[in-house]
């Protein structure tokens, strides 16, 4: 499952308002050569999406996002999520997602937050918000002292097109992680040829 998110490194985070949405949206990733995505548990559709892409595109790689709670995580499983994260970390969550089999990265962004990560495990985590926490350099100071722990990190949050190049030419970046390519707005708009083509672009960047 890493090895697949480190294939492409890009993970796009989208919330779904309908779940009817779920299937377009999936081709749309995967006509601009994208076999992932991460659903947030922000809304009442997502589990019925993540439910909805694990049955009818076994190719694409569903996650689940902003997973708060155990019972989200438990939730996020159930309905066929293959991996979870969430914004921060919260050891119950992780808890249940390592019994119910889910691979989970919690999010992190001081050198506390890495350490408990590491103290429970967990080597691949959100950092977030990456932008709005310094952006790249930051990432570069905050992880130098763990390196060679092996952790490695997703970082989520002001990234777009832009600047993704930035945060993967640092060793320790496995992914970034964004929603710019399936923004609300164009998901309810159904504008699915916009986003097949900010995925090209996208995965252009980062290769
Ligand atoms: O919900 C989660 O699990 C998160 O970690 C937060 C999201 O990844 C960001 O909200 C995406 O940020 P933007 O790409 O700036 O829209």
């Amino acid at each position: 499952m890493i090895d697949r998110i480190l294939a492409k490194r890009i993970v796009p985070v989208v919330v779904l308002d309908d779940a009817e949405s779920a299937a377009p949206l999936a081709e749309a990733l995967l006509a601009g050569g994208l076999d992932i995505m991460e659903i947030t548990f922000r809304t009442a559709a997502a589990e019925e999406s993540i439910r909805s892409i694990a049955t009818s595109f076994p190719e694409v790689l569903v996650g689940a996002g902003t997973l708060l709670t155990p019972e989200q995580a438990q939730r996020a499983k159930d309905a066929g999520a293959v991996f979870g994260l969430a914004p921060g970390l919260n050891p119950e969550v992780i808890k249940t997602a390592r019994a119910a089999g889910l691979e989970f990265s919690p999010g992190v962004m001081t050198p506390s937050d890495i350490e408990a990560a590491l103290s429970l495990d967990c080597k691949l985590l959100k950092f977030f918000p990456a932008g709005a926490a310094g952006g790249p350099g930051m990432l570069k100071a905050l992880a130098g002292p763990y390196a060679h722990t092996g952790v490695k990190f997703i970082p989520t949050g002001g990234i777009s097109s832009a600047n993704l190049a930035d945060y993967l030419a640092l060793p320790v970046v496995a992914a970034i992680g964004g929603s710019w390519m399936v923004d609300k707005k164009l998901v309810a708009e159904g504008k699915w040829d916009e986003i097949t083509r900010l995925t090209k672009e996208a995965l252009a960047a980062a290769s």
